[in-house]
């Protein structure tokens, strides 16, 4: 890892901070591929970036025509799903940046939007395997070590210290021989997910995990005070990238305060 920064910021902060980095590493990545990889968790993350990325007081310096959605992790429902990762990103980003940028046409173009085949959801393991097929092609052109390098992963971490659909405990936490892993028995509803594998995150330029509220303060605790590498989130570390933890101050309310950074 080349560096971790842990920031601890009042949690109005958070969505402006999180997307004022976005916008540096969208366009350092721009300027050096023509392109910024990027992709998104579900849970209470897009909503987050949304409120510092589709402000329409607050417009950013960013090519969007020029970015790559990927997900960390989908549930395998339907596209229309209140569950579906895609749909929320969706319906908080997506749609509004359209609406906000359509006449300057600086939005995201739907074919780069790299979603989960519909016509797969029943069935994780083919979703999975379409997923992969689906990253292969997209980095075909692109700098691929072993495993596709994303200019950026954006990452959640649930209260038991999960992240994308790698949960505490499960095999699939193991699994190194591809790039997208499927769980039919997730602890968290719904059961069926599709999600990248560990070696893939820690082979990105850079992880911005974001976690907020006082449910996760014991499990932020557990990952940056005692290291406890049973947690998924704990065995995020970058190669060669750089992580970043941005907390707002009841999640980081336990975290030693010698490793938190200053913006
Ligand atoms: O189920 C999931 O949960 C995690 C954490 O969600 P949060 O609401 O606690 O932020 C999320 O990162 C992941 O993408 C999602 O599928």
């Amino acid at each position: 890892m080349r560096s971790r920064k842990v920031y601890s910021l009042e949690k109005s902060k958070i969505s402006e901070s999180v997307c004022d980095l976005l916008e540096k590493l969208s366009a350092a990545a721009i300027k050096k591929s023509g392109h910024f990889m990027v992709a998104f968790s579900g849970g209470s993350l897009p909503e987050i970036v949304a409120q510092g990325l589709v402000n329409p007081e607050k417009k950013r310096d960013i090519d969007f025509t020029k970015w790559w959605i990927f997900f960390s992790d989908e549930r395998c429902v339907p596209h229309s799903s209140p569950d579906s990762n895609y749909n929320l990103v969706k319906t908080s980003i997506l749609d509004k940046l359209y609406q906000l940028n359509k006449d300057t046409k600086n939005y995201i173009p739907k074919e780069q939007v790299i979603k989960i085949n519909s016509k797969l959801v029943h069935d994780a393991e083919l979703a999975a395997d379409d997923y992969n097929s689906q990253l292969v092609k997209a980095f075909a052109s692109r700098e691929t070590v072993r495993y596709p390098v994303f200019d950026c992963i954006l990452l959640g971490v649930g209260p038991d210290g999960h992240t994308c659909s790698l949960f505490p405990h499960m095999p699939q936490l193991n699994v190194t021989d591809i790039w997208v892993t499927y769980i039919n028995n997730s602890p968290k509803p719904p059961s069926s997910r599709i999600t990248l594998t560990l070696p893939v995150v820690n082979d990105a330029h850079n992880v911005v995990f974001v976690a907020t509220g006082a449910s996760k303060d014991t499990i932020m605790d557990s990952i940056l005070n005692k290291n406890d590498k049973t947690l998924p989130s704990t065995n995020v570390n970058p190669i060669r990238g750089e992580l970043f933890w941005f907390l707002d101050k009841d999640a980081a309310k336990l975290v030693n305060p010698n490793i938190i950074s200053q913006l």
